[in-house]
């Protein structure tokens, strides 16, 4: 089902990017990227395997610089940053990854409060708790709370993982494939999910996917990535209503709901 229109400020944005260019030896990856992510927005990011997602991301992120063109995220200038200042703002930013994987040796409470522990040193057992309590009422999933991830379904393991990220209050989220390899029912769940921390945290998003019923259901702007650059960003109809051949082979090879 696609998802309600919501009110998006576009005059606040939280990751501004102007003309990014990046390259791997003579090969241009980003060719004179533009995007906007408003505050508290959804914003998919498609596009075929190799053309740059996964770059465009580290970029965002700092675990990659950029050759040139300017990349602002939450007031700071990647290229300008600091160490310090590098470190304190990864701590605003969540990263659900595609194999970002639960310790498998700790319960889903101790997963949940590691980060905690290791970049909020002075909060109380109680804080601890009551945090760890909020996010798994957040994902659903308060009865888990003393299991192994060895215990928990594909889908659960996303959502504790989702969960771990959300602990340190992120304003931004970058979601890596957030549906891949799971069967529709859980895709579907996970899509109830990323619009629900969407709400309910404020958080602005980038949702990295090929999974066009994801792209229906969690965005409210959709971008392509074709040929190193943001073709076409709009709602998922505006994107996909077009004559151009690129963009519609993407549509008609995919299974959408
Ligand atoms: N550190 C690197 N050194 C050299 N080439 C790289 C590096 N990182 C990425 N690339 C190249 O940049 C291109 C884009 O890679 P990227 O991982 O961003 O693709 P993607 O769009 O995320 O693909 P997928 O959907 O398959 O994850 C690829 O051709 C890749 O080989």
């Amino acid at each position: 089902m696609r998802k309600a229109v919501k009110n998006i400020d576009h005059n606040s944005p939280v990751i501004t990017i102007r003309d990014l260019h990046k390259s791997f030896g003579d090969y241009q990856v980003l060719k004179g990227v533009n995007l906007d992510l408003y505050d508290g927005e959804n914003l998919v990011v498609l596009g075929k395997s190799g053309t740059g997602k996964s770059v465009l991301i580290k970029i965002i992120s700092g675990l990659l610089e950029q050759d040139s063109g300017t990349v602002n995220v939450l007031g700071h200038e990647m290229s300008e940053i600091s160490q310090k200042e590098l470190r304190d703002l990864r701590l605003h930013i969540g990263f659900s990854f595609q194999n970002s994987a639960l310790y498998d040796s700790m319960t889903v409470r101790q997963n949940l409060e590691f980060p905690l522990v290791r970049n909020k040193k002075n909060l109380t057992k109680a804080e601890v708790d009551h945090a760890v309590e909020s996010v798994l009422d957040a994902v659903s999933l308060s009865q888990t709370i003393n299991q192994m991830p060895s215990e928990l379904s594909g889908g659960q393991r996303k959502r504790i993982g989702i969960a771990r990220t959300l602990i340190l209050q992120p304003q931004i989220m970058l979601y890596d494939e957030p549906t891949a390899g799971l069967d529709p029912i859980t895709c579907d769940e996970i899509n109830h999910l990323i619009n629900e921390v969407q709400e309910r945290f404020h958080t602005s998003s980038i949702v990295i996917t090929h999974d066009l019923t994801c792209a229906k259901q969690v965005g409210d702007r959709v971008t392509i990535l074709l040929d190193g650059q943001f073709k076409r960003t709009g709602t998922f109809e505006e994107v996909f209503d077009t004559d151009d051949e690129r963009v519609k082979s993407f549509y008609d090879y995919n299974f959408i709901q």
